[in-house]
């Protein structure tokens, strides 16, 4: 079986790409740090526009299958309630992430994550292709985070991989009954040949492949002028699907590119999880799903957290558009692996690798 370290193993990271500054340390943004006078410096600045409230969509409503399916379409992004996490888990869950980012900058990286590897303590995957560093630090769980978990506290790991392991359980329900939905969205025909590794409504499947996943905490620290900082620089989600629990939501954080307004922030809405599409959804809905460019802002005086949940087809499976009725394909077919490391190599040309010319 591929995991997603094999994906990353041809991509390996420098060190001086892996380990986060030692934030608690300094006193003002330095210049690695610093976004002002980059390239991309011109997008840090605030957009007056009035916030953004996404769709918000109750998934116990009988018509939450178009609620969805529109969404997606329109916006890329929407917000779920009645999703069947429980506010005791979530509570956990920040409870572990936080016990895990207060700790002494020596102390995490114990849990770094080596060069080829997926899992771990680090910067964001996508450090490499900006010439200046993001004002952030992630822990990436892939499955089980024993491993990491152990090295940094050896003998009191198990309550953090109980509380983590189950999260992604209960996530993994609820991204599979998502893309249930969507796909019925799309018009997937009744009985799905390719896409045995999703749960089937009535028989479900012992030997079902199992999908790929990932689980990122992420950490923006308070910072001494977030003028010249980026929390996390503007990306596209690789995989199908993203859950997002931001943590105190209530401040926010999150922009996302919205056509002809810039830069519109998002409105967290407490206990509603965040939904957004992916680029191998974009793939799959040919096109016509957007992954959207999103962003991360951060504050002078208060710390942020979020939870970031990633969910793939398993890595063997070949990605290619579901098309109802007659429309042009707009991809080539490509695996989940391939894509990966496309991704890993390429950001965000990547999708204009598999997109077909026309
Ligand atoms: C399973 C995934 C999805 C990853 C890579 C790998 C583990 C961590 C994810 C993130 C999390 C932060 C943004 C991103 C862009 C990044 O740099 O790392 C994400 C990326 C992706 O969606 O491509
Ligand atoms: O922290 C956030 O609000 C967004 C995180 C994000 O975009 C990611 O992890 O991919
Ligand atoms: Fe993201």
């Amino acid at each position: 079986m591929t995991t997603l370290s094999d994906a990353y193993r041809n991509a390996p990271l420098l060190p001086h790409h892996i380990i986060p500054l030692d934030f608690d340390s300094v006193k003002h943004v330095p210049e690695s740090h610093s976004w002002e006078n980059s390239d991309s410096g011109l997008l840090i600045r605030i957009q007056p526009q009035p916030p953004e409230s996404l769709p918000i969509i109750d998934l116990a409503d009988p018509s939450a299958l178009n609620l969805v399916g529109q969404a997606c379409q329109t916006w890329g992004m929407f917000q779920v309630t009645n999703h069947g996490i429980s506010s005791a888990l979530l509570r956990d869950v920040e409870y572990e992430t936080g016990r895990f980012f207060s700790l002494p900058a020596k102390e995490k990286t114990k849990a770094l994550r080596s060069p080829g590897g997926a899992s771990g303590y680090g910067v964001a995957r996508i450090t490499p292709f900006f010439n200046k560093f993001m004002w952030h630090e992630g822990f990436t769980i892939v499955e089980s985070p024993v491993d990491h978990a152990r090295e940094v506290w050896p003998h009191a790991y198990q309550r953090f991989c109980e509380v983590m392991e189950e999260y992604q359980k209960k996530m993994k329900e609820l991204a599979e009954r998502l893309l249930v939905l969507i796909l019925k969205y799309l018009g997937l025909p009744g009985e799905p040949h390719d896409l045995h590794w999703l749960p089937h409504p009535t028989s479900d499947d012992p030997f079902r492949p199992a999908s790929c996943t990932a689980l990122q905490l992420n950490y923006y620290p308070s910072c001494p002028n977030p003028a010249q900082a980026m929390g996390l620089a503007p990306h596209t989600d690789s995989f199908l699907l993203t859950i997002l629990h931001q943590v105190n939501g209530t401040h926010g954080g999150l922009e996302v590119l919205k056509d002809g307004a810039g830069w519109v922030r998002v409105v967290p809405t407490e206990g509603a999880l965040l939904v957004n599409v992916g680029d191998m959804l974009r793939i799959m809905s040919n096109d016509l799903f957007p992954s959207v460019l999103h962003r991360v802002v951060v504050d002078k005086t208060r710390h942020r957290m979020s939870l970031a949940y990633f969910y793939g087809p398993p890595m063997d499976h070949r990605l290619s558009p579901i098309l109802a009725g007659g429309a042009p394909v707009r991809f080539r077919p490509v695996t989940v692996r391939e894509y990966i490391e496309m991704k890993a190599k390429n950001l965000d040309d990547a999708l204009s690798r598999v997109r077909v010319r026309s």
